[in-house]
């Protein structure tokens, strides 16, 4: 009997410590978005361009679908924007002198924000070009 309720007490700490590890994980990542936020003037830029854009889907009577698409993107925008600066972050720390492999890692991860951001600029012209040109006329 003892046995059993100490047991119990066991797996009740255990999930109480997984719940809080959970917890601390997600806090650490909002910690992450808001250095990054603070740190890139980019960052700006893209939560500007992102409100832009979520101000003119609300004024048009957009499917669910073209909703899904536009958060994709802007989702796949902020995330390589994240990973960017986490790289240029990590680089510097590394060292301070000049580095080629520093300068391939640096230049990918920028290319990953540029294809990220065409992408999200070619799929906000086919979502939100021609309902915005149907209203304009
Ligand atoms: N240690 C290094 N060794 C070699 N090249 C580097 C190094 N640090 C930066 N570079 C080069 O300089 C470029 C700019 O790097 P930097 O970290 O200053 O980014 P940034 O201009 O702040 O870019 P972002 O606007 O994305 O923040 C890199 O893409 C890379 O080509």
């Amino acid at each position: 009997m003892v046995d059993e309720e100490f047991e119990q007490d066991e797996e009740v700490g255990a999930y109480l410590r997984r719940s809080e590890s959970w917890l601390r994980k997600f806090g650490n990542a909002c910690r992450g978005i808001k250095v990054a936020v603070r740190a890139e003037v980019s960052f700006f830029v893209h939560l500007f361009v992102t409100a832009i854009v979520l101000v003119t889907g609300l004024q048009l009577s957009l499917s669910r679908l073209d909703w899904a698409l536009l958060v994709l993107s802007i989702a796949g925008v902020i995330t390589a924007e994240l990973c960017n600066t986490a790289i240029e972050r990590l680089a510097r720390a590394i060292t301070g002198k000049e580095n080629p492999e520093i300068r391939d890692a640096l230049d990918m991860a920028s290319g990953a924000v540029l294809a990220a951001s065409v992408g999200a600029a070619v799929v906000g012209l086919i979502v939100l070009g021609r309902p915005l040109l149907r209203m304009m006329s």
